[in-house]
C-alpha cells in the first residue's frame, strides 16, 4: 500500500516531516498546503485554503500545526475531509481535541490520530505502560534541557513577539530523587524552570512579559523567566532545537522493587517529533483501509502498525 500524504504548515515541523515521508518506502508526498505561496521546496505549495479540493488525491494529512492556536481552530475543518495526524500537545485540553476531532473524523468517515509525537506521544505510551507494572507506581516526567516547540510556539502568538523561543529546564536533582524512587513529593510545575528568549520593540516589554507570565497551562504554574533580545543575538544564539526527557517509573512487586526509565535525546525536536507523526500517519492510513473512523491516541494503536515491517516478520525480529 502506497500512502498518499500532504502536509499543512511548513514551519519546524513541517519541514521536518517533508523529509522524513521522503524517507519512507511506502508513501509519496502529494503536496503541502501553506498560508504562503512561496515556500523553499520543490515539493508542489497549494493553498490552505483549497486543502478540501485535494481529498480525493491524499490518504493521510500531516497537521503540522501550532498546538496554542492553529489546532484548536483549524484541526477539526481538516478532520472533516481527511484523515489526519496531528501533534496536539496542551495537555490540559487533549480531551476536548479528542472529542473535537472524533466527531469531524466520524462526520468524514476518516481517521483522527492525535497527540503523536514524544510527549504526547512516546512518553504517553511509556507513562501508561510502566505505570501498569506496578501496583502503586511511582512516575515522574522530566523535560531537557531543550527547546520546546509548543511553548516556543505559544510565545510566539503573543502580540508584539517578532521571534520568540522557550527552553526547559529540569531540576537534575529532582532526577537524581525520582530514580531512587523517591519522587512523590515531585511535581513538573516544581521541578522544571521556562526560559524565553524574545524579540520585540522595548515599549511591548512589560506588557509581553505579563502575557508569558500568566499564561494559562503553559507557563502560568512554572517558574518562568522572559529575556528580552536583540535579532542578531536570536540568529547567534538560538537557532538549534536540541530537547528530550525522562519518564522514570518504580515500585514495589511484593517485596522487590524494580524502576523503569525512558530516556529520549533528541538533537533535532521536530525531526523526531516527526518521525513520530508519520510512523502514526502509516498507522493511520491502515486504520482508515481497515474502515475505522474517530479519533485515536497512541494509546490506542497496535504498535505493528507503524512499522512498514510485516508482522510476521516483526514477530520474528522483535518479540
Ligand atoms: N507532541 C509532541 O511531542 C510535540 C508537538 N509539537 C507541536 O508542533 C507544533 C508546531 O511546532 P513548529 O513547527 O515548531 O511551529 P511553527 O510555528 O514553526 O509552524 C507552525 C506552522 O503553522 C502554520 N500556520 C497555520 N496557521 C497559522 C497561523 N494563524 N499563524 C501562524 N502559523 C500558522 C504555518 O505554516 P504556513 O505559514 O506554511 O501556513 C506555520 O509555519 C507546536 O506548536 C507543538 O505543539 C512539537 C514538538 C513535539
Ligand atoms: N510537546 C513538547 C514536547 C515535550 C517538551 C516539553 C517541555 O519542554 O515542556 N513538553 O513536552 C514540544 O512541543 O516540544
Amino acid at each position: 500500500m502506497i500512502i498518499r500524504a500532504a502536509i499543512v504548515g511548513y514551519g519546524n515541523l513541517g519541514k521536518s516531516v517533508e523529509k522524513l515521508i521522503r524517507a519512507q518506502p511506502d508513501m509519496d508526498l502529494v503536496g503541502i498546503f501553506s498560508r504562503r505561496s512561496e515556500l523553499d521546496t520543490d515539493t508542489p505549495v497549494f493553498p490552505s485554503a483549497a486543502a478540501a479540493d485535494h481529498a480525493q488525491d491524499i490518504d493521510v494529512l500531516f497537521l503540522c500545526l501550532g498546538s496554542a492556536t492553529d489546532i484548536p481552530e483549524q484541526a477539526a475543518g481538516y478532520a472533516r475531509h481527511f484523515t489526519t495526524v496531528d501533534t496536539y500537545d496542551n495537555h490540559q485540553l487533549i480531551p476536548d481535541h479528542y472529542a473535537r476531532m472524533d466527531a469531524a473524523a466520524r462526520e468524514g468517515r476518516h481517521v483522527a490520530m492525535i497527540s503523536t509525537g514524544w510527549d504526547p506521544g512516546l512518553f504517553s505510551l511509556n507513562r501508561t505502560l510502566a505505570a501498569a507494572l506496578f501496583p502503586d507506581a511511582q512516575q515522574n516526567t522530566f523535560w531537557g534541557k531543550g527547546l520546546s516547540q509548543g511553548h516556543s510556539d505559544a510565545v510566539r502568538r503573543v502580540p508584539g513577539v517578532r521571534r520568540g523561543v522557550q527552553y526547559t529546564i529540569p531540576n537534575e536533582d529532582a532526577i537524581v530523587e525520582a530514580k531512587a524512587g523517591r519522587g512523590a513529593e515531585i511535581s513538573a510545575t516544581s521541578a522544571h524552570v521556562r526560559e524565553c528568549y524574545v524579540v520585540a520593540d522595548e515599549a511591548d516589554h512589560a506588557d509581553i512579559r505579563e502575557a508569558i507570565t500568566t499564561m494559562p497551562d503553559y507557563f502560568a504554574p512554572y517558574d518562568t523567566t522572559v529575556h528580552f533580545i536583540s535579532d542578531e543575538v536570536f540568529e547567534r544564539d538560538h537557532q538549534g532545537m536540541p530537547h528530550g526527557g525522562h519518564v522514570v517509573t518504580s515500585g514495589d512487586l511484593g517485596g522487590s522493587r524494580s524502576s523503569v526509565e525512558f530516556v529520549l535525546e533528541l538533537g533535532s525536536n521536530p525531526d523526531f517529533t516527526a518521525a513520530s507523526q508519520v510512523a502514526y500517519g502509516r498507522a493511520a492510513a491502515r486504520l482508515t483501509a481497515e474502515g475505522k473512523t474517530g479519533a485515536f491516541t497512541v494509546l490506542e494503536v497496535a504498535p505493528y502498525l507503524l512499522s512498514p515491517v510485516a508482522l510476521e516478520e516483526l514477530i520474528r525480529r522483535d518479540v
